[in-house]
Order: structure tokens, then C-alpha cells, then sequence
């Protein structure tokens, strides 16, 4: 009998028949606790798990005693508790590879966006502005040439670097947890402390995973750091940027605009501000979402699945420690 793997996302019908080659695939709609109660015995044996976007918690785990492998099909995994996976010698891979140009690809877009106020001036000529207020036209804020800072340096930092500054001759200060050689020789770049890069960048776009150590790392005193004239951009996760303080420097025009795609709270909620105020492009957590992209790391989480359970995956584990466990 082939083992049993647990999808929870639809996948395309050929990556679905690379799964059933090897395991009976059951799919289910998501991980709440009444699917799995009401596939419990499925869960129990269930040696895989594919999909994006649940909750993978020590409640999870214990109803999933045989549990291997789990793939996300994503980069970040902050909703997945990795420590007790390894408790439970379960390995987590997920799909970095795939998105990374992708995700650079719209953290630039919102870059022009918020500093052309594209999404402004698209309404202003679909609502009849250019004919009956032409004078009201607002200028915006050039991009090229300007100071960029990156807060995050991995490798969807290192591609939209790439972007700045051989697109747009950007010059590029960043920030990580240690200086990045490979950015430094490619794009030039300058290692700043958090506190520099605020105060000397004209864009400080931040592409950091969730952690303890990042959870608000850009509140009131960043804020309060930041250029008048700067814009934020935010496409790591949402919680990274304390929301209410983002909210109270826009009021304030301690900076310029934003561009986000990520959110505390997931979907953004039609009484934030945030969709109010002027100068803030918002987008629907979209960074990676392109056909493309999309199969491309479904295609990746299937393999990460395949390789993990045949124990012969060489890369994407974020807990390699699990295997000795
Ligand atoms: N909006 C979207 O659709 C998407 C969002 N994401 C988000 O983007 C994040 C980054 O992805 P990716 O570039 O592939 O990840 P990487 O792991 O390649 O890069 C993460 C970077 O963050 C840095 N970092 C981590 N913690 C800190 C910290 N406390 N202070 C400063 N720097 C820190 C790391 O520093 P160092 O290198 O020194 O260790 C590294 O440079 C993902 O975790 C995910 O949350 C990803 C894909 C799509
Ligand atoms: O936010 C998306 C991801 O892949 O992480």
C-alpha cells in the first residue's frame, strides 16, 4: 500500500498524478481542527503534507503521530512552529527558489508606484480629473538615482538590489544580520545599521521574515528616523511594520508614502486607514502571484514532498536538525 500525504491546497492536475506515482494523495480543505476531526484517521497516518497558509502547530502535530515531511508551498514559514516539528522528526521545506525575481519584480512596482503616485493618477484619468481639474495635477518623486536601503538582505533583497541599482542607478545601503559580500561586489551596496539606513535612505524597503527578533521592528522611533520625504515599502510580513505607528507618521507626513503588500491582519480590513490615506499603494499579498511563479512553486513543493520522503532532499529544509532527531 503507497503511504498517505495530506494536500490542503488544489494543485494542477499533473503535479497531483507526480504525487499519486508514489503516495494515495487525499485532499482536504484546509487544517482547522473539524477537518481534521473529521479525518482523523487520515491524519493519523498521514506521512506528508502540502500547501500554504496553515497553521502547523504541536495540536496539529499531535493528531499527526507519522508525519515526515511537511512542504510549504511558500518561502516564509512563520506560521509553522518548526521547533516542535523537530520535536517530532518532521523535516519543513518550502519554495524560496522559485519567487524570488518575482517577489523583487513587485517590491519595484511599488516602489514607482507609491513615488509616481501611479495608482492615484490612473483614477485621476478614469474619473475625468485631466479634463476638469488639470491644474490640480500633483507632482511626485523621482526614483532613479536616488538612496536606496534594503532591511533584509536575503535573496529577494539581493534581486530587487539588482533592480535599484543597475535599472535605476540607485545607489544601495542595506542591513541583515551580517554583511553580504555577494551584494556588496554586485550592486555596490553599503552595510548600515537599522538606525543609518533610516536616516540616510530615500526608500527603505523591507523584505525580512517574521521572528521574534523582527515582530515591530519598525514602529514609532523608526518612523521618527525616517526621512520626511521617504518612502516605506513592506513585502515580508506584514507584522514586521508596527501598522498603527506606520499609520500615525503617514497622518503626521513624518514620511512621504508607502507601498505594502503585507499586512498584520490578512485581509487588510476595509476600516483601515490605510486605505484611506493618500500616498499608500496596498496590494493583496501578491508578491509571487503570476502563473509562472505559482506552478513554479507548487512544482518545487511536490518535489520537496517526493525527495523529503525518500530521504534523498538536498536543499529547502529549514530544519535539517529533525532528521536526527
Ligand atoms: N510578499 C510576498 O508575496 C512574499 C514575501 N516573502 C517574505 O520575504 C521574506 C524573505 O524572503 P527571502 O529573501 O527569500 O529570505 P532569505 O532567507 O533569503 O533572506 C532573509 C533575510 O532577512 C535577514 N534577516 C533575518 N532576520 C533578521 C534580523 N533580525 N535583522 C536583520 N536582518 C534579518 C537575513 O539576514 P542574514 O542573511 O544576515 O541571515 C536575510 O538577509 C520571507 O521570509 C517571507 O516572509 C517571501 C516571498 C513572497
Ligand atoms: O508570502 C509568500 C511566501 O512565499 O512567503
Amino acid at each position: 500500500m503507497k503511504p498517505t500525504i495530506i494536500q490542503f491546497m488544489p494543485l494542477p492536475d499533473d503535479l497531483v498524478s507526480k504525487l499519486t506515482d508514489h503516495f494515495e494523495v487525499i485532499e482536504v480543505d484546509n487544517l482547522d481542527q473539524e477537518t481534521v476531526d473529521k479525518h482523523n484517521e487520515v491524519f493519523q497516518r498521514a506521512v506528508g503534507l502540502i500547501g500554504s497558509g496553515g497553521k502547523v502547530n504541536e495540536a496539529l502535530l499531535a493528531r499527526m503521530p507519522a508525519l515526515k515531511v511537511c512542504s510549504t508551498v511558500s518561502a516564509g514559514y512563520d506560521s509553522y512552529d518548526v521547533q516542535a516539528l523537530t520535536r517530532h522528526a518532521a523535516i519543513l521545506t518550502n519554495t524560496p527558489g522559485a519567487l524570488t525575481e518575482t517577489v523583487a519584480d513587485a517590491m519595484m512596482a511599488l516602489v514607482l508606484c507609491a513615488a509616481r503616485n501611479i495608482p492615484a493618477m490612473d483614477q485621476w484619468v478614469k474619473t475625468g480629473g485631466w479634463h476638469t481639474a488639470p491644474e490640480q495635477l500633483p507632482l511626485a518623486i523621482d526614483v532613479h538615482h536616488k538612496k536606496m536601503g534594503i532591511i533584509g538582505m536575503g535573496r529577494i533583497g539581493l534581486a530587487l538590489a539588482k533592480r535599484a541599482h543597475h535599472g535605476f542607478g540607485m545607489e544601495i545601503i542595506y542591513n541583515a544580520r551580517k554583511p553580504h559580500k555577494n551584494a556588496e561586489q554586485e550592486v555596490n551596496a553599503h552595510y548600515a545599521s537599522v538606525d543609518e539606513l533610516l536616516t540616510q535612505a530615500d526608500f527603505v524597503c523591507v523584505v525580512l521574515p517574521l521572528t521574534d527578533e523582527t515582530h515591530h521592528l519598525i514602529s514609532h522611533a523608526q518612523f521618527d528616523q525616517m526621512k520626511e520625504s521617504a518612502i516605506l515599502i513592506n513585502a515580508g510580513r506584514g507584522p514586521v511594520v508596527d501598522e498603527e505607528a506606520l499609520i500615525a507618521a503617514l497622518k503626521a507626513k513624518k514620511i512621504y508614502g508607502a507601498g505594502l503588500d503585507v499586512f498584520e491582519k490578512e485581509p487588510l480590513v476595509g476600516s483601515s486607514e490605510l486605505t484611506t490615506l493618500p500616498n499608500v499603494v496596498t496590494l493583496p499579498h501578491i508578491g509571487s502571484a503570476t502563473h509562472e511563479t505559482r506552478y513554479a512553486m507548487k512544482r518545487d513543493g511536490v518535489q520537496n514532498l517526493i525527495l523529503g520522503l525518500q530521504g534523498s532532499l538536498t536543499e529547502n529544509i529549514i530544519n535539517p536538525e529533525a532528521l536526527k532527531a
